[in-house]
């Protein structure tokens, strides 16, 4: 670690050693402490823009000529961020980056690296289809090593299986997931259109998102389309988001901070020629200094950094477990529930195509406030309309409402029943006596905490399910039938859902 404060300082980085110490945080790794209490607002380090790590600051890209790097298709997704990283760590002692790059890990408890057998216990979760090591592999294959093969100058032989190899592109994939930054460049730099740079970047200092997009996520949708990060979600945007990948960065020494749900106290923002970590509280000596990615579900957080948040919450009366907790129902699950052997007949499909063509959502997320999605029932309505309503319905062009009534209560519990059924096990306390057990590794530890806290969040959304039923049993034996009605929560298509590919 002295190895690389002494690198940063020397390389133009200012960090306030009377402020800000590094040490290791059991469970955690490394991470930085206060050292004095901290004001708020206060710069603890601060780096040159040249000291970051990223395709704009390799040299590869250039050297390998910008065409070439084009045609190989490095400049889309995060391939090409990768290969410049392995490719700086194999310059030894004369790369830039060296002493950085050697500090970083070589290994990661996120699921990528797990057996099948681990990856068993998370059956069920929202991780086990994101994970994406096909995906990666691929584009190891197809984009970096035929362009590694054409440059014996720049990667000779004698060292692809060393610095080259598929292991060392999921590490170098996996550094990029749990660490990288999505740094924009200042105006002036910005090689588009004006008006594709965002309006608070012009002049003030910008704050750099922790970038929550990774080798792993990107879809190359080839045809001469930008790459899409399916996973951009803090931008409060759908999986159309178009991420410019050129703008993620490793940033040193801001990449040393860990996270933890609510307890962000520092961020990193950029100017021209520098950036910054500045606190956002005022920080007590012998506290741990935290840059977050945004409070994430314990899947996602497994699934990015390898580690899982487990605080106490209102939603299981202060038990412990992550407040960000969700489940995802997939609309074919929907489809599947409420149509069985019919799911795929005519008349079903029109009305599933027509939704997903009206931007009808394929993936239900229900949280820890657990509200029933409006447009999961307004789906389950569309499917049991008759074919006299499905015309009208067609004829208006509007989904049918999120009327909350007996007969789709019955299958919404059906729905829920069923997602339950994915898990290794349906039932809350297996894993619950299973997580008291001392003896189990951390992979299967934090699998378990995973899986828990999605099945807390359906037992959750049948209580309000119970809850709804009552509230319409009351209004029958009220003798107001009709003139009251029990709707679920939201508008069709607001934050409870959001579409995906899978
Ligand atoms: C940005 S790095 C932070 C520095 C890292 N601890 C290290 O030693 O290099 C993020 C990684 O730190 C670890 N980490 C961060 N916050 C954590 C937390 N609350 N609990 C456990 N591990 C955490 C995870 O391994 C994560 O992938």
């Amino acid at each position: 670690m002295n190895d690389f404060v002494a690198w940063f300082q020397h390389n133009g980085g200012v960090l306030d050693t009377s402020m800000m110490g590094i040490t290791d945080f059991p469970g955690s790794g490394r991470g930085a402490v206060a050292l004095q209490d901290i004001p708020e607002n206060h710069t603890i380090f601060t780096l040159p823009r040249s000291l970051i790590l990223s395709t704009q600051t390799s040299t590869l890209p250039s050297v390998f000529g910008l065409e070439a790097w084009k045609k190989h298709k490095l400049h889309k997704g995060w391939v090409g961020l990768i290969l410049c990283m392995m490719w700086e760590e194999a310059q030894g002692s004369q790369g830039k980056w060296i002493t950085y790059l050697a500090s970083l890990p070589t290994q990661f408890d996120t699921p990528m690296f797990w057996s099948d057998e681990e990856l068993q216990e998370l059956q069920g979760t929202a991780v086990v289809d994101k994970i994406g090591r096909d995906e990666a592999e691929r584009d190891y294959h197809e984009k970096l090593a035929p362009a590694i093969k054409t440059r014996p100058d720049l990667f000779p032989s004698d060292q692809i299986d060393t610095w080259y190899t598929l292991h060392r592109y999921h590490v170098t994939g996996s550094r990029i997931l749990s660490r990288s930054f999505n740094v924009e460049r200042w105006e002036g730099e910005v090689e588009q259109d004006a008006e594709d740079v965002p309006a608070e970047d012009s002049n003030e200092d910008s704050q750099a998102d922790t970038s929550i997009g990774s080798a792993m996520d990107v879809d190359d949708p080839g045809d001469g389309e930008e790459a899409v990060d399916e996973e951009s979600s803090d931008k409060d945007s759908d999986d159309e988001e178009i991420e410019d990948t050129s703008d993620i960065a490793m940033v040193p020494m801001a990449d040393i901070l860990n996270a933890r749900y609510d307890s962000v106290n520092a961020k990193l923002f950029y100017e021209k020629d520098h950036l910054h970590m500045v606190t956002t509280k005022p920080i007590n000596a012998g506290e741990q200094i935290f840059n977050t990615y945004g409070d994430l579900p314990n899947s996602d957080l497994l699934r990015r950094y390898g580690h899982v948040d487990i605080v106490p919450c209102p939603h299981l009366k202060g038990a412990l477990g992550n407040p960000q907790d969700v489940v995802e129902i997939r609309a074919d699950l929907v489809v599947n529930v409420i149509c069985g052997d019919a799911s795929n007949d005519e008349t079903y499909r029109q009305r599933i195509d027509w939704w997903l063509d009206e931007g009808g959502d394929d993936v239900f997320i229900i949280d820890t406030d657990p509200i029933i999605p409006a447009a999961l029932t307004s789906l389950t309505r569309l499917l049991l309309l008759t074919q006299e309503e499905w015309e009208k319905t067609l004829e208006k062009g509007r989904p049918p409402k999120s009327k909350f009534d007996l007969q789709v209560s019955p299958l919404l519990r059906r729905i829920f029943e069923t997602r339950l059924t994915g898990y290794q096990s349906p039932d809350l306390e297996v894993d619950t006596k299973l997580l008291a057990s001392e003896s189990l590794t951390i992979n299967k530890r934090h699998a378990i905490v995973v899986r828990l806290g999605e099945k807390q969040v359906l037992a959750g959304v049948l209580d309000t399910l119970r809850l709804m039923e009552a509230a319409l049993s009351d209004v029958g034996s009220n003798g107001s039938k009709g003139k009251r009605r029990v709707v679920s929560g939201g508008t069709a298509g607001e934050t409870k859902s959001k579409k995906a590919r899978h």
